[in-house]
């Protein structure tokens, strides 16, 4: 694969912008994924809240308005746009390592690397943003009429208040076990495909927005194949009340396979695939439009 000189500074604020997309094209179906992973287990004879994608996102639009759709939108926002900034730099440095210089070509296997790496970096923004968005995205779903987190940092407080950094951070090691794979498929598959895509003659610099679509959504794709079943255990152990799943994720898995089965781990699948293309594709093209800019205005940073 043809290496690609790149400014850490430039792919951090280009992955940034990135993010900032890919929340925007995202979050209604992301919400509509947590409602499904967390809701509760019906009680026989009942019917679920939910029936699948398509219900739960009529009943959110009914019963909350368009707008429960972005419930917890600020939290991603705030969280996803310094996340995928740091996401993009630690892909960088991921590549960056692994060459002996800058304009080293990389193989499929050193863009998997790469991009496990920038999983590695981006868990440590991506575990507290994850459990508070979680717990804000299904707190409706009880429908008590109460309403415990008044929104993002009054969830972090609440959080710090109660259990300390530690309860931030509770799904650390499912989210690790979630992005350091998929991220390597992630920048794996949009590297692979710009390059395959890009015509004989041409460079990956003459960009097109189509071939960057494609490529940005099927990333997201692959991501989200190899995400779903640690994404599942992760919402549960995320949302779950304190203690009850004192073994971490480990638990989660036995409660949930002895209770629900295999299936239960692409529970979430439809609204998660149906998000992937299109908040991806937003993401990577938002991403090369930056860099483009940033090429301009500072070509020296
Ligand atoms: C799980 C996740 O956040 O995936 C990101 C893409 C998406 O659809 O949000 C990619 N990445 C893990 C590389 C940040």
């Amino acid at each position: 694969m043809s290496g690609q000189r790149t400014s850490p500074l430039k792919n951090f604020f280009a992955g940034g912008f990135g993010g900032m997309c890919l929340v925007t094209a995202g979050h209604p179906l992301d919400t509509i994924k947590v409602r499904l992973q967390t809701m509760p287990k019906p009680v026989a004879g009942q019917s679920a809240l939910y029936s699948g994608t398509f219900d739960c996102a009529k009943k959110i639009v009914v019963k909350e308005g368009a707008l429960g759709l972005y419930k917890g939108m600020a939290a991603p926002l705030t969280g996803v746009t310094p996340m995928f900034a740091v996401c993009f730099l630690g892909f960088g440095i991921g590549k960056r390592i692994q060459q002996t210089t800058p304009d080293d070509p990389l193989t499929l296997g050193q863009l998997f690397k790469a991009g496990m790496i920038s999983g590695v970096f981006t868990t440590a923004i991506m575990a507290p943003g994850e459990r508070i968005k979680c717990l804000l995205q299904v707190q409706a779903a009880e429908a008590s009429g109460q309403i415990k987190y008044r929104g993002p940092v009054d969830c972090a407080k609440q959080l710090y208040a109660e259990g300390g950094l530690r309860s931030i951070y509770k799904g650390t090691a499912a989210t690790l076990l979630r992005d350091v794979p998929a991220s390597g498929m992630y920048f794996m598959t949009y590297e692979w495909l710009q390059k395959v895509l890009t015509p004989e003659g041409k460079s990956r610099s003459d960009l097109s927005a189509g071939r960057t679509l494609f490529a940005g959504g099927m990333a997201g794709i692959f991501n989200w194949l190899v995400a779903i079943p640690p994404d599942v255990l992760k919402s549960r152990l995320q949302t779950a009340p304190e203690g009850t799943y004192p073994k971490g994720i480990r638990d989660v898995f036995k409660v949930m396979m002895r209770e629900e089965g295999i299936r239960a781990l692409y529970k979430g699948a439809t609204p998660v695939m149906l998000r992937a293309f299109p908040a991806n594709a937003a993401c990577f093209f938002g991403y090369e439009l930056a860099m483009k800019f940033l090429n301009r205005v500072a070509p020296n940073l």
